[in-house]
């Protein structure tokens, strides 16, 4: 069910009135997470337990499921889904997945079913792929379609792993070679979106029947670049140009998510 905020927003900066219009959002949830002192305070555990540990739970199913960070920049995209790795309470929703899904194979005890997890990671920066797992390959892969399983990118590594550490270092590999700038807005601003996917395949051997089935579920984890006023960024050059781009990516995945709403609201 979705509610309705109302706010007029007159706040002053030094005394001067800034904005006197009344906005109307609707969303179906909102977390607050301002002032760890506050009882309505909202952590990064309680984040990912309320988002990412039901996901998982549907990737385990088989279902391919995709949880993605989209607003405005600077408002929290990055840490929402990232976080510090340094600082095991403020981990995001994408390390606090990989590590429940290694936890789950482990304590798997099963001994008909067996798990392999293949991780892959990109970034699209002014509408351009690039591998972050192999940035030596160039910045321009290509998107294709397959008939059966959908788009996919050409030549975008895959790299298996074994356990929750592997997976960290990917990430910080691969994090590290993320275009990130400095705005007005925000001192380590993404200006790429960031898309993280993990193949969960699990293979089940049926003794009566002896034969192998397979469930191959995709985990796509994103974190989008902020969308961007140019005057409140200060943003000039290379990074008008960015901004640019971002806003227009975004305007187009806006008008896919709300053309998918309307015509599940028709059936
Ligand atoms: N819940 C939070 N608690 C503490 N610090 C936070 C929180 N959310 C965001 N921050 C801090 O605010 C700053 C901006 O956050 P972040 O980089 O995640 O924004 P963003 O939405 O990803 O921005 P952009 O779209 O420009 O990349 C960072 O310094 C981050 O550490």
């Amino acid at each position: 069910m979705k509610s309705t905020y109302a706010k007029a927003l007159q706040k002053t900066i030094n005394g001067r009135e800034i904005n006197k219009e009344t906005h109307s959002f609707n969303f179906d949830h909102s977390y607050w997470s301002y002032n760890k002192n506050d009882q309505h305070f909202i952590s990064q555990k309680q984040v990912y337990q309320e988002l990412g540990v039901e996901m998982l739970a549907h990737a385990f199913e088989g279902y391919n499921v995709c949880i993605f960070a989209y607003g405005q920049t600077g408002s929290g995209k990055s840490y929402t889904m990232m976080g510090k790795s340094n600082d095991p309470d403020e981990m995001g929703i994408i390390p606090r997945l990989c590590n429940d899904l290694f936890e789950r194979i482990d304590n798997n005890n099963d001994k008909h079913v067996q798990y392999s997890v293949e991780v892959s990671y990109m970034e699209i920066y002014c509408e351009r792929v690039k591998d972050l797992l192999n940035p030596n390959s160039g910045g321009n892969l290509r998107v294709r379609e397959h008939p059966l399983l959908g788009p996919y990118v050409d030549d975008l590594t895959k790299m298996a792993v074994c356990s929750y550490y592997d997976i960290c270092n990917l990430m910080d590999e691969g994090n590290k070679a993320r275009t990130v700038a400095a705005t007005n807005m925000n001192s380590t601003s993404s200006r790429s979106h960031a898309v993280f996917t993990i193949v969960l395949t699990q293979k089940r051997h049926c003794p009566d029947t002896k034969l192998d089935t397979e469930k191959v579920s995709k985990v796509s984890l994103v974190d989008l670049a902020g969308s961007e006023r140019a005057n409140s960024t200060g943003a000039e050059g290379q990074r008008l140009k960015e901004g640019a781009n971002i806003n227009k990516s975004l305007t187009t995945l806006g008008l896919v998510i709300s053309k998918l709403a309307e015509e599940v609201s028709k059936e």
